[in-house]
């Protein structure tokens, strides 16, 4: 048994890993990082980069398409399934290159390769022959997709994950996809915008992580119109027939049969926890076995073990576990002198068309902690300059505190949310009051005028007393 001593180990070179490793530095050389799987990280092997890239294809093809209606003749529009794949996986690799860089530059000695579990506190054993006695561990192990019970068995290599999507090198000629999560909603729409026929089945009417029933209500209309949608899909079997999957779900009481390639299982993530030997670790854990951490600090209980990125589970976003591997590695470095960290306002955008954002916790949440809230909102169909861009469909609904006037959150589906999300959380993070947003500068024509309405109606709500003018729109049409 080949032994070694550190101050830090680092399990998972992911986004999280590779940042709590990088701080943890800046207090000892005695750092380790150990991953049993291949370097350069979900988000740029199989996550944000690739799905971003093949969204991009996907607009591209969508947007030749709706050509016409600007007067725009786009004749014998033809994707290249081999071609659009090719780019996916040239630019995903160049992202990757990144990474792998970046690892190369690290010292030997601070790298090890194999899967790491716990036998004892302090105790860290790598694969059968490596043992490591740590001071702190930090655990950034990622997530991994939930497969249903029953599914692998059933369809074996045609039940796919996200992790396939992207090593394809052409496109299928059809795929059914379970959950109308982030994934499900991103994916779908640009396979069925390249051309490939799918079938998007929902839970529950469920939408991406909207809360706000009337947001959940116009995201659903919208992507009803925009692709072959089941929200409310129920009783789903799925079954090999050949070598097709055949789908089986119900829907409003009508029981549908359908055949596709491949079903893609996008139902969700559960954090990789389960093979760390936890319960050797000597720390608390919860009655599912699972670590709690101080979003703050990283640190699970008043231990010396620091949890962080989706291996946490309570923010699975890029930014979000760059954050927590920074203060994870900061405070694994300088313990026992663990410090409090600022957590910026929370933002999620998903890149389907229309985006849609959440600012803030969401809708639901401000419910559940029974916080009082007035709501402003501003439908786009009318909206100046998505009209012009042929874009004008979404709801983007703004809240504020009426004792305090301050901005709490929003949730939106409508052009440029990406851009509104951002300004929305910023105004967050600066606890800004309504006032205050609805006195910066909004140039015309852009989508901001309609955030403009929202906050203006919302304004109106929070000071009833003192209302603010309605304004004509012949001074900004469209606003
Ligand atoms: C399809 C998809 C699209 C996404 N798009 C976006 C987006 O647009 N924007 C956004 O903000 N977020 C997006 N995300 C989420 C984002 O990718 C993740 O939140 C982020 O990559 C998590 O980083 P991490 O470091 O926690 O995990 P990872 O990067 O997965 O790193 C975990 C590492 O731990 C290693 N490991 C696991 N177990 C062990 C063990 N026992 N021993 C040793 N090593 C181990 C793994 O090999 C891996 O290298 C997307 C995710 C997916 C799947
Ligand atoms: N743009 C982005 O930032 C981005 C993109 C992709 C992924 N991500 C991250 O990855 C995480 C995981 O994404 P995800 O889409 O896998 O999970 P998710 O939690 O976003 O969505 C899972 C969905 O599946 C539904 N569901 C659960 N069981 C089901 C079943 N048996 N049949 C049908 N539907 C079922 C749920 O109701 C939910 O709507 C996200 O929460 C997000 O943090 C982010």
């Amino acid at each position: 048994m080949k032994r070694m001593e550190v101050d830090v180990a680092v399990i998972g070179a992911g986004s999280a890993g590779m940042t709590a490793y990088r701080a943890a530095l800046a207090h000892t050389d005695r750092v380790v990082v150990i991953d049993s799987g291949a370097y350069g990280t979900t988000c740029a092997r199989v996550g944000c980069m690739p799905s971003k890239l093949l969204i991009a294809a996907a607009d591209a093809a969508h947007a030749a398409q709706e050509a016409g209606r600007f007067g725009i003749a786009v004749d014998g529009v033809r994707i290249d399934g081999a071609a659009v794949m090719r780019r996916v996986r040239e630019e995903r690799d160049r992202f990757v290159g990144f990474v792998l860089e970046a690892v190369q530059g690290w010292p030997e000695e601070h790298k090890l390769h194999g899967a790491a579990r716990f036998v004892a506190p302090h105790r860290l054993r790598v694969g059968e022959d490596i043992e490591v006695e740590a001071g702190r561990v930090v655990i950034a192990t990622g997530s991994s997709p939930v497969l249903p019970p029953g599914w692998r068995e059933a369809l074996g290599a045609r039940l796919i994950v996200n992790d396939d999507v992207f090593s394809w090198t052409d496109l299928p000629r059809s795929v059914a996809v379970a959950g109308a999560g982030v994934i499900g909603l991103e994916l779908s729409q640009a396979l069925h915008r390249l051309g490939v026929r799918v079938r998007l089945l929902g839970r529950g009417g469920n939408v991406g992580p909207l809360s706000d029933p009337a947001v959940v209500e116009a995201a659903r209309a919208i992507f009803c119109d925009a692709l072959p949608f089941a929200p409310y899909a129920e009783d789903v079997h799925a079954s090999l027939e050949g070598d097709a999957v055949r789908v089986d779900f119900s829907e409003g009481g009508t029981q549908r049969s359908e055949h596709f390639d491949f079903l893609l299982a996008a139902v969700g993530r559960r954090a990789n926890l389960k093979d760390l030997g936890l319960q050797h670790a000597g720390i608390g854990l919860d009655e599912f076995s699972v670590p709690h951490a101080d979003r703050h600090t990283g640190r699970i209980g008043d231990s010396y073990v620091f949890l962080a990125g989706d291996a946490a589970s309570d923010v699975p976003l890029l930014h979000e576990a760059a954050d927590d591997g920074f203060i994870a590695g900061d405070n694994a470095g300088c313990y026992p002198d663990v410090r409090q960290r600022m957590r910026r306002a929370r933002l999620g955008i998903v890149f389907t068309d229309p985006q849609i954002a959440i600012v803030g916790a969401g809708h639901a949440a401000l419910k559940e902690a029974g916080t009082r809230f007035e709501v402003g909102e501003v439908n786009f169909d009318d909206q100046g300059r998505s009209r012009v861009m042929a874009q004008n469909r979404g709801l983007l609904r703004v809240y504020g505190d009426p004792d305090s006037g301050l901005f709490l959150g929003a949730e939106m589906i409508c052009p440029a949310a990406e851009h509104l999300g951002h300004l929305l959380a910023w105004a967050l993070q600066q606890h800004q009051t309504v006032r205050q947003m609805v006195d910066s500068p909004f140039y015309h024509p852009t989508v901001e005028e309609g955030l403009r309405s929202a906050l203006r109606q919302l304004l109106r709500r929070l000071k009833p007393a003192r209302p603010d003018p309605e304004r004509c729109k012949d001074c900004t049409p469209g606003t």
